[in-house]
């Protein structure tokens, strides 16, 4: 593999930038990583794995002569860290994240950068519940898809060069508007998040009340509740304030139909809830038939915000 960006600069040592790095050197796709973490002791581990070839202790020094900067702190941390760097940005370098939500982080970053460089926002739909640098590794991407939403400037060099880098590192790419992945990812990954830590938290008060049973004896469909409910605090809380509108559509039409699910339960409708389980069997059924993972990226297109 040929190298496509000479320096590379991640903002942010976690999960997921640590993944890149790791990445990066099974692809040889960048000649020299750099990375930046406020705590030093994660600046060593990332040494000491080698996901990265330099650290620097502040963001402002890692960017400086970086052909690709990428922004992989929490949502909420996007502009700061833009305000930063900006500065220090060699003239012509791609700025991209790996952010949840891409609406709120380009209004919160593109307003802070200067004009001579290139900012692709993308988001990698890959991940675990897991944080920090020690829980990256080399096949996170693999076969997963990464978003862009270069609004605006769809066919430029630096966009071709960013889907090469994120193919490099195993991903399939797509690009699309800003709002409308926030749609998506509302239905695919926000909403689900928010419905998994509800059912954990509801589960741990009835284990108060009943002794840990709950905990004790859960069953495989809960166990996967708890991973997803296992998630990151504070990326969570940033996914959600800045993912307001969309989050809360998903989360009134939820609400509807499990009302509807209620009544029938109430009423002991077994035709309604019969149908209704047909009909989302069916869904995940087409999905494994087609070949296709559950990340597809127009998953919901034809949903919510036009009816
Ligand atoms: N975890 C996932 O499943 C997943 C998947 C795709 C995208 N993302 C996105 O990727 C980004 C990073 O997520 P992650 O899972 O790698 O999280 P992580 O918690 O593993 O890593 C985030 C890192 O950012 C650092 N950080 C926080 N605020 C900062 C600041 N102001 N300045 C500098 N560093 C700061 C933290 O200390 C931490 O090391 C988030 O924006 C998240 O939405 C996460
Ligand atoms: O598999 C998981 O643990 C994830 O939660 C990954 C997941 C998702 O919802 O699919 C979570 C957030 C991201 O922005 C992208 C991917």
């Amino acid at each position: 593999m040929t190298v496509i960006y000479e320096k590379v600069a991640l903002i942010g040592l976690g999960l997921i930038a640590s993944s890149m790095g790791h990445a990066m050197k099974r692809a040889g796709v960048a000649g020299e990583v750099i990375g930046y973490a406020r705590s030093k002791e994660t600046r060593d581990i990332a040494l000491e794995i080698g996901f990265c070839d330099r650290v620097e202790d502040s963001a402002a020094k890692a960017v400086v002569d970086a052909d690709l900067v990428v922004l992989c702190v929490p949502v909420g941390a996007m502009a700061d860290v833009a305000i930063e760097i900006a500065p220090n940005l060699k003239s012509g370098a791609t700025i991209s994240d790996v952010g949840s939500v891409k609406e709120s982080v380009i209004n919160a970053v593109a307003p802070n950068l200067p004009e001579d460089v290139s900012f692709i926002p993308a988001h990698p739909l890959a991940g675990t519940e897991q944080s920090g640098p020690r829980s990256g590794f080399a096949e996170l991407f693999d076969n997963r898809w990464c978003i862009l939403t270069p609004n605006g400037m769809p066919h430029v060099k630096e966009v071709s060069d960013l889907k090469s880098f994120w193919r490099a590192l195993g991903a399939n790419v797509e690009t699309m508007d800003p709002a409308h992945h926030d749609l998506v990812l509302a239905v695919t990954s926000h909403v689900p998040h928010l419905i998994a830590y509800t059912m954990v938290g509801v589960a741990d008060d009835l284990g108060r009340v009943t002794d840990e049973e709950v905990v004790n004896y859960s069953a495989a469909g809960f166990r996967d509740f708890t991973r997803i409910a296992a998630s990151d605090p504070t990326m969570w809380r940033d996914v959600f304030l800045n993912n307001k509108e969309a989050t809360l559509e998903i989360l009134g039409r939820f609400t509807e139909e499990l009302f509807d699910l209620q009544r029938a339960i109430r009423r002991g409708d077994g035709e309604q809830l019969h149908d209704y389980f047909t009909r989302t069997r069916a869904i995940r059924r087409g999905i494994l038939d087609a070949g296709q993972d559950m990340d597809v990226p127009n998953f919901g297109r034809n949903m919510p915000h036009d009816d």
